[in-house]
C-alpha cells in the first residue's frame, strides 16, 4: 500500500521505516531539511538501536522529503506523527498538528485516504483534525473531484530505545475510527504485524512468545483515551513503587525484594515496578499533565494522577537529600552523575531526572561532573548552561570525587570495572539511583553503597 508519514521523530520515523520494511511504499515528510538530508544519506538523526540497519533494509521502499506534494497525493494512508508538547497551562500544544493537517489537506489527491493521527492528542482531537482537513480542503481552488478522506486514531505505544521491537512485535494495535472503510484499510496495512507473517529483520529475531497481535478497534475518543490512560497507569505504577520505596527505607525493608514479591502476583506484574529516581522522558510528564488538564475542562479532579506526578518530582529531590544526609554539607563537594539520558539506550534528555538533580546540587553549592556514554553530544547542544560540567571520561568524574550517583542504568555503568575507580575518589560513596548495582559487590570493592530507597 502507499503510505505517507508526516514527522520523522521517534514515532514517525519508526512507523515509516517499519512499514517500508514490511513492503509498503512509504514517503516520510518532515519540515526539518537537516533531518531529511541525514535520512536520505541513510543516517539516523536520533540514537535508536537498530534504526540505521532497518533504514538500510527498508531503503528500496522508502523516501524522505520536505514536500507534502511528494508524499500525500495517491497515499492510501497518511500518518501524522508530529510533536504535541505541553503548553503553558499543561494542555498539549496542537500548533504542529494543526499545521500538518492543513498541509495534508492542501495536497490530498486520491479517491480515499485515511488520515491517521499517531501523535498523542487530547480526547476529541480526531474530530478537530477532521474539521481542519475539511475546511482547508474546501478552501482549495484546485481541489480535485472525487477525493474522500476520513480521520482515524492509531495511538503509539513504543518505548524509546526499544522502538523497532515495540512496533514489529507490539502487545496490541489500537485503531479508533468512526468510519468502517478506514478500519478496513488500516487492518490491511497492519495485517503482516497482526498475523506476524513477516520475516523479522536480520538483527531482531522474533521473540519466542510472539503471537498474533490483538487489534482493538474503537471509536475515536476511546482510542485517544486509551493512550493517555495507559501512559498515566505506567507512570503511577512507577510512582507507587517509589512511594513504597520511601516507606521501605524508613522501616528497614528492601524495596527490590518488596517489588519482586509484589510483581510475581500476575494481577500486578513485575514490569514498570523498578524503583529509582523516577520517570522522565518526553511523554509521561506531558501526558499525565494533559490528562489532568482535560479532566479539569469537565470539572473533574484526577487526584491519583496528580499524586503520581508529585511523587515523581519528589524522587529527584530525595536523591539530593540522600547525598546531603551522607555528606552533611554539599557546598564545595564534587559529585559525579552517571547518566544524563532519561533512560538507557536513548540520547533523549527531555525531562531527564539528571537535569533536575544536577541543578539542585548546583543550587546547594556542589561541584558537579556529568557523564553519559551516548547523550553527551546532544547534552552539549541542548543544555548549554550545564554543558561546562560535562566530563569526557570517567576518570574526570571519579577523580577526587565525594560521591557518584547512578542516574541512568546504562549497561556501560553496570558492567564497569568499578575496582579501577574506587582509589580515585576522595570519598568512595555511591548513590544508586536505579537500584541496579550489586550492593554487596560494591561494598566488597570498598565503596559505601547507598540506594535511593533504603
Ligand atoms: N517519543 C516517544 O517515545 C513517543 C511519542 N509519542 C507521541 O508521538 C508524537 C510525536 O512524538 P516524537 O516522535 O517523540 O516527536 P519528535 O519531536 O521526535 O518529532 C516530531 C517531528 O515532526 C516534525 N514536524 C513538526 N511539525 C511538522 C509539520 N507541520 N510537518 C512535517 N513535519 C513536522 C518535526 O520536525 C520532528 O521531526 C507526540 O505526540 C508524542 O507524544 C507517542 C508514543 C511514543
Ligand atoms: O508515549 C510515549 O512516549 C511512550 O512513553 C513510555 O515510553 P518511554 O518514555 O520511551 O520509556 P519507558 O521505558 O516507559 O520509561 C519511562 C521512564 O520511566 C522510568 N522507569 C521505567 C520503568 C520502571 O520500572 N521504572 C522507571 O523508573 C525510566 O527510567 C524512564 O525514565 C511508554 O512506556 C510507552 O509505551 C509510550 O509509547
Amino acid at each position: 500500500m502507499k503510505v505517507c508519514v508526516v514527522g520523522t521523530g521517534y514515532v514517525g520515523l519508526t512507523t515509516g521505516v517499519s512499514l517500508a520494511f514490511l513492503g509498503h511504499e512509504v514517503t516520510c515528510v518532515d519540515l526539518d531539511q537537516n533531518k531529511v538530508d541525514m535520512l536520505r544519506a541513510g543516517k539516523c538523526p536520533i540514537y535508536e538501536p537498530g534504526m540505521e540497519d532497518l533504514l538500510a533494509e527498508a531503503a528500496p521502499n522508502l523516501s524522505f522529503t520536505t514536500s507534502y506534494d511528494e508524499g500525500v497525493p495517491g497515499a492510501d494512508v497518511v500518518f501524522v506523527a508530529v510533536q504535541t508538547p505541553s503548553a503553558e497551562d499543561g494542555s498539549p500544544d496542537l500548533r504542529f498538528l494543526r499545521s500538518a493537517a492543513e498541509s495534508v489537506a492542501r495536497s490530498l489527491h486520491h479517491d480515499f485516504t485515511v488520515v491517521v493521527n499517531k501523535s498523542t492528542v487530547p480526547i476529541g482531537s480526531g474530530n478537530w483534525v477532521d474539521a481542519i482537513l475539511r475546511e482547508s480542503f474546501a478552501q482549495r481552488d484546485d481541489r480535485p473531484a472525487g477525493v474522500e478522506f476520513a480521520v482515524a486514531s492509531n495511538p503509539e505505544f513504543l518505548r524509546e530505545g526499544n522502538a523497532i521491537a515495540d512496533t514489529l512485535f507490539p502487545d496490541r494495535i489500537v485503531i479508533g475510527s468512526d468510519n468502517p472503510r478506514s478500519l478496513e484499510v488500516l487492518n490491511r496495512l497492519y495485517r503482516p504485524i497482526i498475523n506476524q507473517t513477516f520475516t523479522p529483520p536480520t538483527f531482531l529475531p522474533r521473540p519466542e512468545d510472539a503471537t498474533a497481535v490483538p487489534l482493538v478497534s474503537t471509536d475515536l475518543a476511546s482510542a485517544e483515551l486509551i493512550k493517555y490512560a495507559a501512559n498515566a497507569f505506567l507512570a503511577l505504577k512507577i510512582s507507587y513503587v517509589n512511594e513504597i520505596g520511601q516507606l521501605a527505607a524508613k522501616v528497614g525493608a528492601d524495596i527490590t525484594e518488596v517489588a519482586r514479591g509484589m510483581g510475581l502476583d500476575q494481577r500486578i506484574g513485575s514490569r514498570f515496578l523498578q524503583p529509582g529516581v523516577g520517570w522522565g522522558g518526553s511523554c509521561f510528564g506531558k501526558d499525565t499533565k494533559a490528562l489532568v488538564a482535560t479532566a479539569s475542562e469537565y470539572n473533574l479532579e484526577m487526584p491519583i494522577v496528580k499524586a503520581a506526578r508529585e511523587v515523581n518530582q519528589r524522587q529527584r529531590a530525595i536523591a539530593v537529600e540522600r547525598l546531603q544526609n551522607e555528606l552533611r554539607i554539599l557546598k564545595g563537594r564534587k559529585i559525579g552523575l552517571l547518566g544524563l539520558a532519561f533512560k538507557p539506550n536513548t540520547d533523549d534528555l527531555r525531562d531527564s531526572p539528571a537535569l533536575d538533580i544536577a541543578n539542585l546540587l548546583l543550587a546547594r553549592g556542589a561541584r558537579v561532573r556529568l557523564h553519559d556514554p551516548v547523550a553527551a553530544e546532544r547534552f552539549r547542544r541542548e543544555q548549554p548552561e550545564l554543558a561546562p560540567y560535562l566530563s569526557e571520561d570517567l576518570d574526570g568524574v571519579f577523580d577526587d570525587c565525594d560521591a557518584v550517583v547512578l542516574v541512568t542504568e546504562w549497561a556501560q555503568y553496570l558492567e564497569l570495572d568499578w575496582s579501577k575507580f574506587v582509589g580515585l575518589m576522595r570519598n568512595p560513596l555511591v548513590l544508586d539511583g536505579r537500584h541496579a548495582l550489586d550492593a554487596e559487590r560494591m561494598a566488597r570493592l570498598g565503596y559505601k553503597y547507598v540506594a535511593i530507597a533504603g
